[in-house]
């Protein structure tokens, strides 16, 4: 069996980044940006007020000076004269400093009578006046890629660009099949249980930038998954999940659908646990990816490869999870031939991060998983572990 990072590179190739669009800035948010984006203008663009107080020239700037106030500089409302010696601005935050003004003194440091300022004390201390271009100037350039945060929007709108470029959300097919399988909220049999995991891969995807369609559940028949199949390639699904039938049973039959669709298989089954009966391919430019029907199995490799798919899709360029290292809080026993990504728990100390292993590890166990808040790597045969060594975990 081929190793989980043999297994995520070859996903990864199953993957081509997709095309452009143009979206409105309101509507950016968690895309991922796909062109560098030149500042319009210098920010701030003109030497401007940090404060509320008096705009003087700075060898006025003595303790108990008396200055003429002669104009008033507001935010979008500048004044357009010079500042001369003896002379004071009334100014306000974000106004622009008139011309001569090297300092703003704070009206708390100010006495003033009728058209008069009497500097106090303190009125030397900040000269108060951001710099024009201090935050960014006309050659500041935001690099792509990058997955739009609310504060990228932000400094995108100040560089005065209302539309950018990213990349089109891939559209993700998700199929569960099963014959015991029913939606949330309907009527189970005695022998039916409820399809649950593709609800943690939707959301996963979308928060990833996804596109993401939950088809209807497949019957364990291979006419149903020929149709699903074909569903799912007509909607123009550039990633396809089937979730279920990955095994070696005799109603596992989601790879033989996959060969009569066309899919040309990368590969099936990994040393991994969970996950072990994951497979992937392509057909053109659509990717395929198998995962396990066990609740926890399809989640844990919905992080660990299917992730990655949608991000190289976006057109990211750091698109394995990253792991960071944790003190364990309990001993381990010596791992086995399988990379065993257990379900943990981990917090963070003043110097130290501090990881528990959860003691039940059944890749059914999705109160387990609700629990964790990370992935415990235990690499191929790992030997046993005690307090306080490190270990490799992925924050989920
Ligand atoms: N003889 C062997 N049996 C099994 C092997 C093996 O190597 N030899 N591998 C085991 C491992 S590991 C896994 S993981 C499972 C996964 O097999 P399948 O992908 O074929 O999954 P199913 O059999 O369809 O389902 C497994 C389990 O999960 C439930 N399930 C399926 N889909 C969903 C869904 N959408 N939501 C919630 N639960 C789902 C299903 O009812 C089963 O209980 O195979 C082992 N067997
Ligand atoms: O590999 Mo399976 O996913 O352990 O249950």
């Amino acid at each position: 069996m081929i190793t989980v990072e043999q297994a995520q590179a070859l996903c990864l190739a199953l993957v081509q980044t997709g095309p452009t669009e143009t979206v409105a800035l309101a509507d950016a948010h968690g895309r991922t940006l796909a062109d560098p984006v030149q500042a319009k203008r210098d920010q701030p663009p003109f030497p401007a007020s940090a404060m509320d107080g008096y705009a003087i020239r700075s060898s006025d700037a003595k303790v108990s000076a008396t200055l003429t106030v002669i104009a008033e500089s507001a935010a979008g409302h500048g004044w357009g004269g010079t500042v001369k010696t003896g002379q004071a601005v009334r100014i306000f935050t974000g106004a622009p400093v008139p011309r001569g003004a090297e300092q703003v003194v704070i009206q708390e440091n100010v006495t003033r009578t009728d058209d008069t300022i009497s500097l106090g004390t303190d009125a030397m201390n900040n000269n108060n006046i951001r710099q024009q271009g201090a935050d960014f100037t006309k050659e500041f350039i935001f690099e792509a890629p990058r997955k739009l945060t609310p504060s990228d929007l932000a400094l995108i709108a100040a560089m005065n660009h209302a539309t950018l470029r990213v990349t089109r959300r891939p559209k993700v097919a998700l199929i569960s099949t099963g014959d015991e399988l029913l939606m949330p909220g309907g009527n189970p049999a005695p022998d039916q249980i409820i399809a649950s995991n593709v609800f943690a891969l939707r959301a996963m995807l979308r928060d990833a930038g996804a596109n993401p369609n939950i088809l209807p559940i497949a019957l364990d028949t291979p006419d149903a998954l020929d149709a699903i199949l074909q569903q799912a390639s007509d909607w123009g699904a550039d990633i396809i999940v089937t979730i279920g039938g990955a095994s070696v049973g005799d109603h596992d039959l989601v790879a033989p659908a996959l060969d009569r669709f066309g899919v040309t298989r990368s590969f099936h089954k990994i040393a991994m646990r969970p996950g072990k009966p994951l497979m992937a391919g392509a057909k053109g430019t659509t990717a395929f990816l198998g995962l396990p029907g066990n609740p926890v199995s399809a989640v844990v490799c919905g992080y660990l490869f299917l992730l990655p798919m949608v991000r190289r899709a976006l057109g990211q360029s750091d698109v394995l999870p990253r792991g960071v290292t944790a003190r364990l809080d309990a001993p381990l026993p010596a791992g086995g031939p399988r990379a065993h990504y257990m379900r943990a728990h981990y917090s963070e100390g003043e110097n130290t991060r501090t990881v528990t292993a959860f003691d039940k590890q059944d890749s059914s166990m999705l109160t387990v998983l609700a629990e964790a808040n990370c992935l415990l790597l235990r690499p191929i045969d790992h030997p046993a572990k005690a307090v306080d060594d490190p270990v490799t975990i992925y924050p989920i």
